[in-house]
């Protein structure tokens, strides 16, 4: 089990945070390709974690492998010390919720439906009481229309209630697949590319979305080709390149480290440093880094095709139950 990580905040001292998800040795392999060798990270709690990386690094194969959407090859998935299940959807119950590069909604669905069906791994129902409609599961229905409400208004989605979700713009789309993540309670969030295809106001709003989900307790890992994104978000980031973990640490370890710029970013330090360092965001302290919302070096899935339910790869049909979007909001 890798060590908690620390956070030392203003002057005090520093405070260990449990781990609550844990990857060791994680190797998948497809045929001959191996997408990912020897994975290993923890994620503790309240701590959000960037992964970045060429295309075809093994990121998304990562977030498939925590949860239970492929089997690894070798090596575990430990959520709190107990191994995952390989189903997705038990790896919902449990407590890890994830949203997909392409958009997973059901597009003939209003956003307050899409929330309801994230919401249903929580209702548990005496099927006699269900197939009666009796007490319980009115009692049951009532609640998850509020959380649902409370959701949509976390995630700044209330207009769009009663809006079928291949309505919504594509930002808000994405903000939706959120709320239907969040409305599984878990405890471990897993974002992949959760701000493609958005405006600089849109990827601004995402990462206030993302600290205020971290703020409810939430642990939280992001895969993004967009980096400034990454560095004014993470607490720590993950390089992965060609299936390995190559470097990790904080924003500013990251950003420093020769091997990232010269297997990741592809430019001398001083040019991604000019680039990063451009914009301040007012309120992000650590590095000044700030995200304008554009979209880096990497190519992204911006999705503007896909408003749907699918992400075509064959391997990767099986239905994730937790399945799918979100602006600043309210308290969820
Ligand atoms: N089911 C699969 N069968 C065969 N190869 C696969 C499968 N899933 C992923 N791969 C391969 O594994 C490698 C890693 O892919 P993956 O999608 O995880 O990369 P990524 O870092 O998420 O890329 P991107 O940034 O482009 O989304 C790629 O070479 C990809 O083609």
């Amino acid at each position: 089990m890798s060590e908690p990580t620390t956070t030392g905040g203003t002057g005090g001292a520093a405070v260990a945070r449990p781990t609550i998800l844990e990857a060791s040795g994680v190797t998948m392999q497809f045929g001959g390709l191996t997408a990912l060798n020897d994975v290993s990270f923890g994620l503790s709690e309240g701590e959000i974690i960037g992964l970045i990386g060429p295309n075809g690094a093994g990121k998304t194969t990562l977030f498939n492998c925590l949860t239970g959407l492929y089997s690894p090859t070798s090596g575990t998935v430990a959520l709190r010390g107990t191994p995952l299940p390989q189903d997705p959807a038990r790896v919902t119950e449990q407590g890890v919720a994830r949203t997909f590069q392409n958009i997973r909604l059901f597009p003939s669905m209003t956003a307050e439906e899409n929330v309801l069906v994230g919401r249903h791994v929580r209702m548990k129902q005496n099927p006699l009481s269900s197939l009666l409609h009796g007490p319980g599961f009115r009692r049951s229905e009532a609640e998850a229309a509020e959380r649902t409400e409370k959701l949509l208004a976390f995630v700044g989605l209330t207009r769009f209630s009663d809006e079928l979700a291949r309505n919504l713009p594509y930002g808000d789309q994405r903000r939706l697949e959120i709320a239907r993540a969040l409305a599984t309670d878990p405890s471990v969030l897993l974002l992949d590319e959760p701000t493609a295809g958005m405006n600089a106001q849109e990827t601004e709003a995402t990462r206030q979305l993302i600290f205020a989900i971290r703020d409810l307790g939430i642990s939280v890992v992001v895969i993004e080709h967009d980096t400034k994104f990454i560095f004014t978000l993470c607490d720590r980031v993950l390089v992965l390149v060609q299936g390995e973990v190559l470097v990790e640490g904080t924003p500013d370890e990251v950003r420093g480290d020769p091997r990232v710029v010269e297997a990741y970013l592809g430019a001398p330090p001083e040019e991604i440093e000019a680039q990063v360092n451009r914009v301040q965001v007012p309120g992000v302290q650590d590095n000044g880094a700030q995200d304008n919302g554009a979209q880096d070096n990497g190519a992204h899935d911006n999705g503007a095709e896909d408003n749907g339910t699918q992400d075509n790869r064959a391997q990767d049909n099986r239905a994730q139950r937790n399945g799918a979007p979100a602006e600043g909001g309210e308290q969820a």
